[in-house]
């Protein structure tokens, strides 16, 4: 019912940006669970176009906007942006682009991101990918990762974790009310979780035929 809701809701303001129609999955997972990994894979296959809200963030630092100071002091801290600012990120780059189906990855990553993005978007997910991985795991594929990252270090990685169980696994729970979480077993080899990935979007595109 909540699903049909939902849908009526999204056919009625069409999921239009600014007059541009999309479709958007959320990839959410904690930290190190491998969605930036399986977003390019989908890129590839299915023909996506991959928002990483963690990556325009860091440009934003980048840029120099009169914003980096607080991003970056954010990230360091574990700590979510506030949505105002990811948001007017996510709205810029899915117009800049020209594709229609978008993976938003990393986002929302709490109940403010997930409720100001519908308010100002009128967006729903078609669907929320969550990769379901051991907190043992996700620290040892941080600590290898390599990328540079400032956050990527043992004290802001328990930081995110606690931030992920208290703030972001809310929002996991929310979508699995309205029925639309699809979750893997991302503790695997990254070929195994495609696969189940995979399946996943093969029955979207099977469902739209
Ligand atoms: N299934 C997997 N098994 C082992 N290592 C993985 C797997 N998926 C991703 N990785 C590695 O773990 C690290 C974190 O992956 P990443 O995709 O950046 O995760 P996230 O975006 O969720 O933080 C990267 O170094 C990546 O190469
Ligand atoms: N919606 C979001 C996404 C990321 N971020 C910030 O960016 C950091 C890195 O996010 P990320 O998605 O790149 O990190 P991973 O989960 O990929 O390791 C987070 O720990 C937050 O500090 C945020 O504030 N709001
Ligand atoms: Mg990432």
């Amino acid at each position: 019912m909540g699903s049909e809701v939902d849908a009526a809701k999204q056919k009625a303001n069409g999921s239009l940006l600014n007059g541009k129609k999309v479709k958007v999955v959320f990839v959410l997972g904690g930290p190190g669970s491998g969605k930036g990994t399986q977003c390019a894979y989908i890129v590839d296959h299915f023909g996506f176009t991959h928002l990483s809200a963690g990556d325009l963030l860091r440009a934003e630092i980048k840029s120099g906007s009169e914003n980096g100071t607080m991003i970056q002091d954010m990230i360091k801290e574990g700590k979510i942006v506030p949505s105002e600012v990811t948001i007017k990120l996510l709205q810029k780059a899915i117009q800049e682009r020209d594709n229609d189906k978008f993976l938003i990855d990393g986002f929302p990553r709490n109940e403010e991101n997930r409720a100001a993005f519908e308010k100002v978007t009128g967006i729903i997910p078609e669907f929320v990918l969550f990769f379901d991985c051991s907190e043992e795991e996700m620290e040892r594929r941080i600590l290898n990762r390599n990328q540079g990252r400032e956050d990527d270090n043992i004290d802001t990685i328990r930081k995110r974790f606690k931030v992920f169980i208290e703030s972001s696994l809310p929002v996991v729970e929310y979508y699995e009310s309205k029925g639309k979480v699809r979750k893997i077993d991302a503790g695997k080899p990254v070929e195994e979780v495609f696969e189940a990935v995979k399946t996943v979007f093969s029955s979207i595109d099977a469902e739209a035929a």
